[in-house]
């Protein structure tokens, strides 16, 4: 999806600040300013085709009302002849069976309502929660961090619940009760104008607190929607951390807020269901007085002749129809006025456009040189959404020539997970440039810098599927990926390079199923199999925040190993906590006050960068500094970049 508006460039170029959208974090969301009306024809973008069915849905529902407002009328012709003229037994019969036609019409019309209608409001739902959801996976990391989980789940569900009832009952149930209101209306008014006109001064007081009533219960509507986005959070974020919470016994505290915030929810139904409980006491009460006003005068009216009896019975008939809707229109009011909410909340996401799109004319992604492809961050300035006073990156130069490792150095909080971010476009950098083979990935296609670029986080994400599923799913499907014995083959490298044998271990192999519901593996594990997808993408670049800080140091030697043989033809940036992570890479750079200020061996930044010194020292294992005057040597423990150095990455320099 590209969004020209909002994309991520400015006018002229690359280097500019990003254009940042700004999206609602949680609830504070105001009630959306468009009038009921036009927030739920916005609907109509992803349930225009079902309108057809809709429409025809809604006709045979008005088809079952008029067959019930003629049962008055025949009702009439009945009183008034057969009953009360000089009717015969068979006239009664006649219209006893034309009674009976017309309820069993109405019944199957009122079938055919339910067929037409049920099915394309779920094909509707489906459709809008499947275009949700490619919208999510669409958006930057930055939208995630700024959308809690709870409104992003209750959003695409909850609401789209809400929003398809309103569809396939409260709309067509609404059209129809007020035609057959204004249809019976205008019966009545045939039928004797005198009463009807007694019905109609009840409906001033009607439409008054309908009124008021639908501007304070959208308001409230609102308000339950979003708190129950909240609290579907407030479960996801103790489900999440619940080892934290018993470790640090706070149980009690996390269900002390829970209950907060359910009782908070609740008491919004409660304002809900009370605003609506008056309205249809209103709503019930006002006609059926109206009606006992009509009945004192139609009975006079009657007596003086001036309406005949027929006439009457069918007026109190047609009325006895009409009170049906009236009195569901609060009810059918109040599901439009939660759809409305739910829409709102919908389109909110739908309307935050993706920051990180396809070029809208894609540079095709070169090929890369014979010892692989070259990184390059020019000049690359970046700052998180909302505080570009603080850049985290300011004026990052880096090269990464073909197939070399550079590890990436520095403080924690430096930036270094940020920077690795830009390489696959997880973000896009603020100012600068990040050149794949000399193009700038903002003009490559998203799925082809993707292809090109492999990540593993220090904190891997498993997904409920089979450790094969888990592994390969970097590599495209057949046809256009390798057939089944070619992958068997990456799968089973890939496991190797990331020291996984604890795989053959596992109950079904690589079929078992692992991820949040299935099999729960260690840290070290995960970060193996997290490794192993890595490289069975077979990446051109490899780009690895910290992937071997859980595993021991024996392991660690290991896929060390195995990866420094891997690892020649792609390009690799690591982030390094360890020393031992350090051994992996041909060259270091250090990050440090948002620039690279060092590149070079290991050996050569010992020697010539206090800062680099001053980051090793803070490092998770303990490295071996030299004494003054000393060559370091542990990294020729490591086989590390001394034995491998070489021309490698290279950068500039800063004293
Ligand atoms: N989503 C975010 N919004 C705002 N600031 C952020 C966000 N993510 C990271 N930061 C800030 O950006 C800075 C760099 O974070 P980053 O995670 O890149 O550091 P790092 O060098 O990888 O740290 P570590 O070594 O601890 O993993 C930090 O100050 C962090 O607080």
């Amino acid at each position: 999806m590209h969004q020209t508006s909002t994309a991520v460039r400015p006018e002229g170029g690359h280097r500019g600040p990003a254009d940042v959208h700004r999206v609602p974090a949680t609830t504070t969301t105001p009630v959306g300013s468009l009038s009921t009306t036009r927030s739920l024809l916005r609907l109509l973008r992803w349930a225009r085709p079902v309108v057809p069915r809709m429409i025809l849905g809604t006709l045979t529902s008005l088809g079952a009302s008029v067959l019930a407002l003629l049962v008055p009328q025949v009702l009439r012709a009945l009183v008034n002849g057969p009953l009360l003229g000089a009717g015969s037994r068979a006239a009664v019969v006649g219209a006893a069976a034309v009674v009976l036609l017309l309820g069993v019409l109405e019944a199957f019309l009122v079938w055919c309502r339910r067929a037409l209608v049920a099915m394309p409001g779920t094909g509707a739902e489906n459709d809008m929660r499947r275009a949700l959801f490619g919208h999510l996976l669409d958006q930057p990391l930055a939208f995630h961090d700024r959308w809690s989980g709870g409104q992003l789940l209750s959003r695409s569900m909850s609401d789209l619940n809400v929003v398809r009832r309103w569809l396939i009952f409260a709309l067509v149930m609404l059209v129809v009760s007020v035609t057959t209101v204004v249809v019976g209306l205008g019966l009545m008014f045939w039928t004797a104008w005198q009463l009807a006109l007694v019905y109609l001064v009840g409906a001033v007081p009607v439409l008054v607190l309908g009124f008021s009533f639908r501007e304070r219960y959208k308001v409230v509507a609102r308000r339950a929607r979003d708190q129950q986005g909240d609290l579907a959070g407030r479960v996801e974020e103790s489900v999440h951390g619940i080892r934290v919470l018993k470790a640090f016994g706070r149980g009690e505290d996390a269900l002390e807020d829970f209950v907060r915030q359910a009782d908070e929810l609740r008491g919004t139904e409660i304002e809900k269901a009370r605003t609506l409980s008056r309205v249809s006491l209103a709503l019930g009460a006002i006609p059926e007085l109206a009606l006992a006003v009509s009945l004192v005068l139609g009975v006079w009216l009657a007596s003086q002749g001036q309406v005949s009896v027929g006439a009457l019975v069918a007026f109190f008939a047609t009325a006895a129809v009409v009170n049906g809707p009236v009195e569901r229109i609060g009810a059918l009011l109040a599901m439009t006025l939660d759809a409305k909410a739910a829409t709102d909340r919908f389109v909110e996401v739908m309307d935050t456009p993706s920051t990180v799109v396809d070029p809208p004319h894609p540079v095709p992604l070169p090929a890369p040189g014979p010892r692989g492809s070259r990184v390059e961050l020019r000049g690359v300035r970046f700052w998180h959404p909302g505080s570009p006073q603080a850049p985290v990156l300011d004026g990052v130069d880096l090269v990464l020539e073909p197939g070399t490792t550079t590890a990436l150095v520095g403080l924690t909080g430096s930036g270094k997970t940020t920077l690795l971010q830009l390489v696959p476009r997880l973000a896009d950098v603020s100012g600068g440039q990040v050149l794949l083979d000399g193009v700038d990935v903002r003009d490559l296609t998203r799925a082809d810098v993707r292809a090109a670029v492999s990540v593993a986080f220090e904190d891997p994400v498993l997904f409920s599927a089979s450790v094969r599923e888990n592994v390969l799913l970097g590599l495209p499907d057949e046809p256009a990926g390798p057939d089944a014995a070619e992958r068997e083959r990456i799968l089973a490298q890939a496991l190797d390079v990331a020291s996984a044998g604890f795989v053959a271990r596992l109950p079904e192999g690589v079929q078992t199923r692992v991820g949040e519901e299935g099999l729960s593996l260690s840290g070290g594990q995960r970060q193996r199999l997290a490794l192993a997808r890595a490289v069975a993408a077979r990446p051109r670049v490899l780009v690895l925040d910290d992937p071997l800080s859980a595993l021991d140091v024996t392991t660690e030697a290991a896929v060390t190993a195995r990866l420094r043989e891997v690892l020649r033809g792609t390009t690799t940036l690591v982030v390094a906590h360890r020393t031992s992570t350090v051994a992996l890479a041909d060259r270091v750079a250090v990050l440090e006050d948002g620039c690279i200020t060092g590149v070079g061996t290991h050996r050569e930044l010992l020697a010539t960068h206090p800062h680099y010194r001053f980051v090793l020292t803070a490092m998770r294992d303990e490295p071996v500094l030299p004494d003054e005057g000393d060559e370091p040597d542990e990294h020729d423990e490591h086989g590390g970049p001394d034995e491998h150095g070489g021309p490698g990455a290279h950068g500039e320099v800063r004293p």
